[in-house]
């Protein structure tokens, strides 16, 4: 394998020439989607060497695009991005509205990953290998985790295009049993047992709630409790009465094992969902969900939202009380 060789960009930056994968894909024999053959931590770091290799910038805040909010990566300047086909031990993404690509670059001045496209439980990846550029930002030295999402409006005072600020979730997935820290456990990344109980971080969302209010969005600003179910379908109307009844405000299909994966490693994690849709509990609702209109409710908000996530990362490296 080799990772050397000169790096030519094309002119939105993606690095062009730059595959870094043995013919059998970096398998090497074990099965990847074994939860006993996870990645360790030397596969990790073999990731992480590559990318520092190849990118200059030292990443201080992850973001996380949801679907249709691959725009925010867009806002960075000097960016440089790779594609995940072409980072080792990476997988692949294959959902419309998230376009698989690292990109590096500066957002108010600070420097930043954000990963374009994200990947999901349903495309059949296990949750650790979903969750699993968490660790690699880690290792890259990202200190704060912001992850999005677009998400379905279970608490009916949310309308489309709000964003929910996450407060908490339900981990539906985790409670029957799957949850991506299952397999051994490396405490060079964290504890056995971490606790979750204050998984997001308090004064970075108040802080976030007076940016949005600053932004004109004081309607349109919530916190709430987000809840992941596995997808790809959306949820029938018996199981949406079931969440409504279980106490979640939105119901998406991702960033819950990406904040057990951060706050496992002591990631400061900030969460917020785009309200794309709202979930109707009723048989004679004509409101079904579908991709089509939760990419373009994205692009509705995707002007504001960037804003949103550059004073976010401008207060994070700003701020000492956040500073790690
Ligand atoms: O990646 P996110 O959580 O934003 O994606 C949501 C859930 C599904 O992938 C998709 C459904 O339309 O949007
Ligand atoms: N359900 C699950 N995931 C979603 C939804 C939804 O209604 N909207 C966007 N992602």
């Amino acid at each position: 394998m080799s990772c050397n060789g000169k790096v030519v960009m094309d002119g939105n930056g993606v690095i062009k020439n730059h595959k870094c994968r043995d013919s059998d894909g970096l398998k090497n024999g074990f099965d990847e989607n074994s939860l006993i053959d996870k990645y360790t931590f030397e596969t990790l770091t073999e990731t992480s060497d590559y990318l520092k290799k190849l990118v200059s910038i030292e990443p201080k805040v992850g973001i996380i695009c949801g679907s249709g909010l691959g725009t925010l990566a867009d806002a960075l300047d000097d960016k440089i991005a790779i594609p995940y086909e072409d980072i080792p031990n990476f997988p692949k993404s294959t959902v419309k509205g998230h376009a698989g690509a690292l990109v590096f670059g500066y957002l108010s001045g600070v420097p930043v990953v954000c990963m374009k496209g994200r990947f999901h439980y349903y495309e059949g990846y296990p949750l650790w290998k979903c969750a699993m550029p968490v660790r690699v930002m880690k290792l890259l030295g990202v200190t704060h985790l912001i992850t999005t999402n677009a998400a379905g409006g279970l608490n009916s005072n949310y309308r489309v295009g709000d964003i929910m600020l996450v407060k908490d979730h339900i981990n539906l997935i985790g409670l029957s049993g799957n949850n991506p820290l299952q397999g051994p456990n490396d405490e060079r990344f964290g504890p056995r047992f971490p606790p979750m109980a204050k998984a997001y971080d308090k004064k970075l969302l108040e802080q976030a709630k007076e940016f949005a209010k600053e932004l004109g969005l004081a309607k349109n600003i919530h916190e709430g409790v987000y809840t992941c179910v596995g997808g790809p379908n959306f949820e029938t109307v018996a199981e949406l009465r079931m969440l409504n009844i279980l106490g979640a405000d939105a119901v998406g299909m991702s960033t819950v094992h990406e904040v057990i994966t951060a706050r496992h490693c002591d990631l400061t994690v900030l969460a917020f969902s785009l309200i794309t849709n709202e979930c109707k509990a009723d048989y004679n609702s004509m409101d079904l969900a579908n991709l089509e209109e939760i990419l373009d409710v994205g692009k509705m908000r995707q002007t504001v939202l960037q804003k949103f996530v550059q004073k976010i990362v401008k207060y994070i490296s700003t701020s000492e009380d956040l500073q790690q």
